[in-house]
């Protein structure tokens, strides 16, 4: 099997804290892999290093077989990013910000097939031709989805993508990924929700002060089964 994101004793210490103590991860073309953890376990720590957005202080990221801090900018070809928030142009369409995007990833593609790209993402013909600071947040997902469709990432990095979603974006946003992935697209997403990662995860991680704590296929247990285990890893 193609390992499209790995990690090998991948290290990053702030200041006084230890954020992240010596990671060893692969990941899969075609896998969801979902990274659990609380607030400051270090999920923010892990995306940021394989997007080379900061420097390990050992070990090394590694993005479809090239490590990440050696090269940033090839790397940024393979790779799509969906945080929180989508950071899109608020002042352009839906539409625009897609055929910017695909541009700067170098793709110039006609505007039926952005406009393919969008639907196929879910996001309706209309509201592809209205400006991006009127979209709601899930639609905002979707052009981030599209985007990385349309760029052909092998990896797609989320930072908990559903949160603040209602129930049916976020479903919605699941069947997403789970198209994405059957793609051969690697998914690594860090969320705290641990229905969402039963659901739509291959395997999850469960990340406490830095340390992977455990690993599981999400085959081998149900979701309260998953939240219990969880549950008791934070006490
Ligand atoms: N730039 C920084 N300088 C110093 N400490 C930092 C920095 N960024 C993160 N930390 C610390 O590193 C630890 C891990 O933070 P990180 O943001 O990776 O956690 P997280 O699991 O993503 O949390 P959350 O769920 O709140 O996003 C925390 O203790 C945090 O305070």
């Amino acid at each position: 099997m193609e390992i499209v994101l790995e990690a090998k004793q991948l290290k990053k210490q702030y200041q006084d804290k230890l954020a992240l103590k010596g990671l060893d991860l692969q990941l899969q073309a075609g896998e969801i892999f979902c990274l659990l953890g609380q607030n400051g376990a270090g999920k923010s720590t892990t995306i940021n290093l394989f997007l080379g957005f900061i420097k390990p202080t050992a070990g090394a990221a590694f993005i479809n077989g090239l490590e990440v801090a050696t090269n940033v900018t090839k790397v940024k070809e393979y790779l799509a990013y969906i945080p929180e928030n989508v950071m899109l142009y608020p002042n352009l369409t839906g539409l625009e910000n897609l055929a910017l995007f695909s541009r700067l990833a170098g793709f110039d593609y006609k505007k039926e097939e952005l406009m393919q790209y969008l639907v196929e993402a879910g996001l309706p013909a209309e509201a592809a031709a209205r400006r991006v600071g009127a979209y709601s947040k899930g639609m905002r997902q979707k052009v981030g989805i599209a985007i990385a469709v349309a760029k052909h990432a092998k990896v797609l990095l989320l930072d908990e993508p559903t949160s603040g979603l209602d129930p049916k974006a976020s479903n919605e946003f699941s069947e997403l990924l789970l198209r994405l992935s059957k793609a051969g697209t690697g998914i690594f997403m860090a969320t705290h929700d641990i229905f969402r990662a039963k659901e739509v995860g291959t395997r999850v991680g469960i990340m406490r002060e830095g340390e992977l704590v455990d690993l599981l296929a999400t085959s081998d247990l149900n979701a309260n089964e998953l939240e219990k285990l969880y549950l008791n890893y934070m006490h």
